[in-house]
C-alpha cells in the first residue's frame, strides 16, 4: 500500500520480506535509469539491518541484470574500527552484498581504519572533495554540497539516522561534508557520518525501516509535524520513500 505523508512517499508491506523484495527491484530500477542518464550509479549505504534487506540484489534476476561496474559504494556512516571488525559498517556490506556482485574495488569507497576519528572524518571528506574535483561526483547546484545518486538510510529505535543521534551536535552540522563522533550513545562510541546538508542533496533516498522496535519512531517522524528525532530531518532533492513493514508502521 502505498501513500502521501508530507512530502514522503510511503510504501507499507505485510512483511519484511515483502519490504525486501519492494527495495531490490526499486534500486534495480533506479539503477538502470542513472545509469542510462548519466552512465554511472553512486550509491551510498547505511549499516544496520539494511544489508539484510537488500538480499535479493544478491540473487536472479539482480545478480545478472544489473549493471553493477558502473556501480560505486559510499557510507553514510562508518564505525571506526578495523574493516574486518564484526562492528564494522563495511564488513557487513562486504559479507551481505560487495563479494557476491561484481563492483570494482576501486570504485568501493571505505574510510582509512588506521586514522583517529576525526582524522578518519577528515580523509572522507578529502575523498569525496578529489572525486568532486574529477567530476565523478557532481555537486548539487540547490545547495552546493554532493549529491549522491541514491542514498539508503536506516534509523534506530531512537529516531538516528547515520550517526546523527538525538542529543548529540553532530546532527546541527551545517558546513562540513563530513563528521565525526566520540561519544555514540549506540556502541561501537567511535564513528564518522556524512552530514545533512549532505544527506539532503541526494538525488533519491530510501528510508528502510522494519520491526516493531521502530514504531514509536515511525509515528512521531511521520505523523507529529513539530518532531525533532533526527530522521525527521531527512529529505531528498528528488524523492524521499519509505519502506515499511506492517511491524514498524503498527502504530500508523
Ligand atoms: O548504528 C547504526 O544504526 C543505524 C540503524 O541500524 P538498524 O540496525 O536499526 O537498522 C544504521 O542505519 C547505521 O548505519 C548504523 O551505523
Amino acid at each position: 500500500m502505498a501513500c502521501e505523508i508530507g512530502n514522503r512517499t510511503v510504501l507499507k508491506f505485510d512483511t519484511e520480506d515483502g519490504v525486501a523484495v519492494a527495495l531490490a527491484r526499486y534500486i534495480a530500477d533506479l539503477s538502470e535509469r542513472f545509469i542510462k542518464e548519466k552512465g554511472s550509479f553512486n550509491v551510498v549505504l547505511s549499516g544496520g539491518s539494511l544489508i539484510d534487506t537488500m538480499r535479493y540484489l544478491t540473487r536472479a534476476p539482480y545478480k545478472e541484470s544489473v549493471d553493477w561496474p558502473k556501480w560505486s559504494i559510499f557510507w553514510l556512516d562508518e564505525r571506526v574500527v578495523p574493516l574486518d571488525s564484526k562492528d564494522s559498517n563495511y564488513r557487513l556490506a562486504w559479507d551481505g552484498l560487495l563479494k557476491y556482485v561484481t563492483i570494482p574495488n576501486n570504485q568501493i569507497y571505505a574510510i582509512n581504519d588506521k586514522l583517529s576519528p576525526e582524522g578518519a572524518a577528515e580523509d572522507y571528506e578529502a575523498g569525496l572533495r578529489d572525486l568532486v574535483d574529477r567530476r565523478i561526483l557532481p555537486l548539487s547546484n540547490a545547495s552546493g554540497f554532493p549529491s549522491f545518486d541514491l542514498m539508503l538510510v536506516g534509523m534506530g529505535p531512537d529516531g538516528h539516522v547515520a550517526s546523527l543521534f538525538p542529543n548529540r551536535p553532530q546532527r546541527y552540522e551545517k558546513k562540513r561534508w563530513v563528521t565525526y563522533i566520540t561519544d555514540s550513545p549506540k556502541p561501537p562510541p567511535p564513528r564518522i557520518t556524512l552530514t545533512f546538508p549532505v544527506i539532503n542533496s541526494s538525488s533519491e533516498i530510501a528510508m528502510v525501516v522494519t520491526g516493531a522496535d521502530l514504531a514509536g519512531a515511525v509515528k512521531d517522524v511521520l505523523e507529529n509535524p513539530d518532531s525533532d528525532l533526527p530522521a525527521s530531518e531527512v529529505s531528498a532533492q528528488g524523492l524521499l520513500t519509505w519502506f515499511l513493514d506492517n511491524d514498524a508502521a503498527s502504530q500508523l
